[in-house]
């Protein structure tokens, strides 16, 4: 039911307003790119692509907004509400938040350096959000591969797509506290990770000290081209310089092994692939036709 020219006739400068909102939004911060594509990863894993993890509290439900794995992590909404303002401009009442979200995403790859992909349109905004679900759906950087296969299985996606869509760490930055433990105490050995290059090693106990302090300081998720879209992420991962445990563990099993292997060497593939992963990412539980709203404000229900 979704389909390529939703938008065609009812709002023809879509594009032009998500591309010109992505890219002032990035002059002033190029992390912002990390940050939208995260945000529209967080909202499909939650109930579906719906715009949940845009909604506030509200007086029947805690919103997602708090929820462990978004609380002072996840950012982008007043990007977003800045879009959604001038789109509600040209178009009245016409561009679900969701669908914001999922033009804001790609773009957001593209204007990184990423190629673009096909994105369906027509996705309608959902009623409700969960704290709960949210607490319990995301990923953690700190459980293994099988609990996050089983996490993107429970979305329709597989092996591949976790290690396709995990490149998407090719941009952006993590805060010490989600891969401390890898850089002092690994997992009670009294030892660093035997899996963390020695020079990234102690370049990260510089950034990230063995004090509580340092838990929210900043480290790129790809050394190598932090805002750049590209390959390099895989690069990193093949010579044990992957920045969280999840994205290292990548290489423990042979069949991820095996693809990150082959999207360090082919960055095209990486590219298509990519695309296609965050095609099946965007059509998560979307909902269609009467089902839904079109948002007013993307913090609120109407
Ligand atoms: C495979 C399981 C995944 C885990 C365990 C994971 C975990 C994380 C963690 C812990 C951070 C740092 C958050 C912080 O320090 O505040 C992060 C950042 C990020 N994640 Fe993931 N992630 C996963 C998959 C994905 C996917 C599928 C996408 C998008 C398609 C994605 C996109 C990003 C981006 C772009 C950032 C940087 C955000 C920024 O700089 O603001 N991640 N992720
Ligand atoms: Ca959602
Ligand atoms: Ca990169």
């Amino acid at each position: 039911q979704l389909d390529y020219y939703f938008y065609d006739r009812t709002c023809p400068r879509l594009p032009m307003i998500v591309k010109f909102g992505v890219w002032a939004a990035l002059k002033n911060d190029t992390r912002m790119a990390a940050s939208l594509l995260r945000l529209h990863f967080h909202d499909c894993f939650v109930n579906g692509c719906d715009g949940s993890v845009l909604l506030d509290d509200m007086k029947d439900f805690k919103g997602e907004k708090n929820a462990l794995p978004n609380r002072n992590s996840v950012r982008g909404f007043e990007v977003i509400d800045t879009i959604k303002e001038e789109v509600g401009r040209a178009c009245p009442a016409t561009v679900s938040c969701v669908d914001i979200l999922t033009l804001v995403a790609r773009e957001a790859v593209v204007q990184s350096g990423g190629f673009p992909w096909p994105v369906l349109l027509g996705r309608r905004d959902g009623l409700m959000a969960s704290e709960k679900a949210a607490n319990e759906q995301l990923p953690s950087p700190l459980e293994p591969l099988e609990n996050i296969t089983a996490k993107f299985a429970s979305n329709g996606l597989d092996l591949k797509d976790v290690v396709v869509l995990s490149g998407a760490h090719t941009i952006g930055f993590a805060q010490c506290f989600t891969f401390k433990r890898r850089l002092f105490d690994f997992k009670g050995s009294g030892n660093p990770d035997p899996t963390l290059d020695s020079s990234l090693l102690s370049s990260l106990r510089s950034t990230c000290p063995n004090t509580d302090s340092s838990d929210s300081k900043l480290s790129p998720l790809d050394s190598a081209t932090s805002s750049t879209f590209d390959n390099a992420y895989y690069k990193n991962l093949v010579t044990n310089s992957g920045l969280l445990e999840s994205d290292q563990a990548l290489m423990g099993d042979p069949r991820s092994a095996g693809l990150v292997s082959s999207y360090s060497k082919y960055p095209f593939l990486f590219s298509k692939d990519f695309g296609e992963s965050m095609a099946k990412l965007g059509n998560i539980g979307v909902l269609t036709g009467q089902v839904g709203q079109i948002r007013k404000k993307c913090g609120s229900v109407n």
